[in-house]
C-alpha cells in the first residue's frame, strides 16, 4: 500500500485535472491534464487569454465544479471524494473567494458582511483575528456603511477581509481588480500580498492584467485548458513578454 505523504509546503495539488463539456463532436476541454501544486503561504496568479480554462481551473481547486477527469488535493482532502455535504463544509470552513463582482450582502454593514460567513457557520470570530485583518484594509472607519456607501476598491476590499475572516486555508480570487481603476487595484493587491507575506495566507488569483500578476510570487500561463509556462518572481514585463511569446507560438 502506498501512504501519500503530505508535502506542508504544499496547499493544493491537482494531478491529471481534466474538465469536458458536451459530448462527441461539440466536447470541449476546458482542461486537460493539468498537473501542478500551489506552494502554501503562496501568491500564485493564474493567466492566459479568454477560454484557456483559468476560472474553470480556479472552480475546480475550489470544489465550486467537480473535475471530468484527474484529482485535486486540498491538503490532505482529495475533493473527488467528498459528497455534497462535505464539499459544501470545506468550502465554508477552508477556502475563501473573492469575486470580481465584491458579491457583498446590500442590506448588511461593512463589519457585518465580514463576519457573515462565520455567523452563517455558527463560529464565533477570533477577535484578535478580526481586528488585525480589518486594520490592515484600512477600513475601520467604515465598518458601519452599507456596501452602497463605499467605493468600489472600499467594497472589494472588504469581501478580501470577508475572505480572510475564517482563517482559510487558501483564499480563492477571480479577476478580484477586474472592475477596479489602478489604484483601487493597488490597495486590494496589496492587501493580498500583504496576507501572504505578513499571514502566511495561500492565495490563488486569475487575472488578465500583467500588473495584478506582478504582485503574485509566481505566474501559471495556461493556453487551450493546458499549463503553457511558468514565471517565478514575475514583473508586469516578464509576465507580457511571456504572453506575447505564448501567442506567437500559438499563431505559429
Ligand atoms: N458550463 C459550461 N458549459 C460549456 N462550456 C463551458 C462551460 N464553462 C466553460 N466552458 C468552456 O470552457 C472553456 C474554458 O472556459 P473558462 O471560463 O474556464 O475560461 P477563462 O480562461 O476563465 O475565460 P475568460 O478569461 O474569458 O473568463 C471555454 O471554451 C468555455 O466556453
Amino acid at each position: 500500500m502506498t501512504v501519500n505523504v503530505v508535502d506542508q509546503a504544499v496547499a493544493i495539488r491537482t494531478m491529471g485535472l481534466g474538465k469536458s463539456y458536451g459530448a462527441g463532436e461539440t466536447r470541449i476541454d476546458a482542461l486537460a491534464d493539468v498537473s501542478v501544486d500551489f506552494g502554501r503561504a503562496r501568491f500564485t496568479a493564474i493567466m492566459g487569454p479568454s477560454g484557456s480554462g483559468k476560472s474553470t481551473l480556479l472552480h475546480c481547486l475550489a470544489g465550486l465544479d467537480r473535475p471530468t477527469s484527474g484529482q485535486v488535493m486540498l491538503g490532505d482532502v482529495e475533493l473527488s471524494s467528498l459528497g455534497e455535504k462535505a464539499l459544501t463544509h470545506l468550502r465554508r470552513d477552508r477556502v475563501g473567494f473573492v469575486f470580481q463582482a465584491f458579491n457583498l450582502v446590500p442590506t448588511l454593514t461593512a463589519l457585518e458582511n465580514i463576519t457573515l460567513p462565520l455567523d452563517l457557520a455558527g463560529r464565533k470570530p477570533d477577535a484578535e483575528w478580526l481586528d488585525k485583518v480589518i486594520t490592515t484594509i484600512g477600513l475601520r472607519d467604515r465598518l458601519s456603511h452599507k456596501p452602497s456607501e463605499l467605493s468600489g476598491g472600499q467594497q472589494q476590499r472588504v469581501a478580501c477581509a470577508r475572505a480572510l475572516a475564517s482563517r482559510p486555508d487558501v483564499v480563492f480570487a477571480d479577476e478580484p481588480t477586474g472592475n477596479l481603476d489602478s489604484r483601487s487595484s493597488a490597495d486590494v493587491l496589496g492587501f493580498l500580498h500583504h496576507s501572504v507575506r505578513e499571514f502566511g495566507q495561500t492565495v490563488v488569483m486569475v487575472t488578465h492584467d500583467p500588473t495584478a500578476a506582478a504582485y503574485a510570487d509566481r505566474v501559471l500561463f495556461l493556453a487551450d485548458g493546458r499549463l503553457r509556462s511558468e514565471l517565478l518572481d514575475p514583473t508586469a514585463e516578464s509576465v507580457l513578454d511571456t504572453m506575447k511569446r505564448l501567442d506567437t507560438r500559438e499563431d505559429g
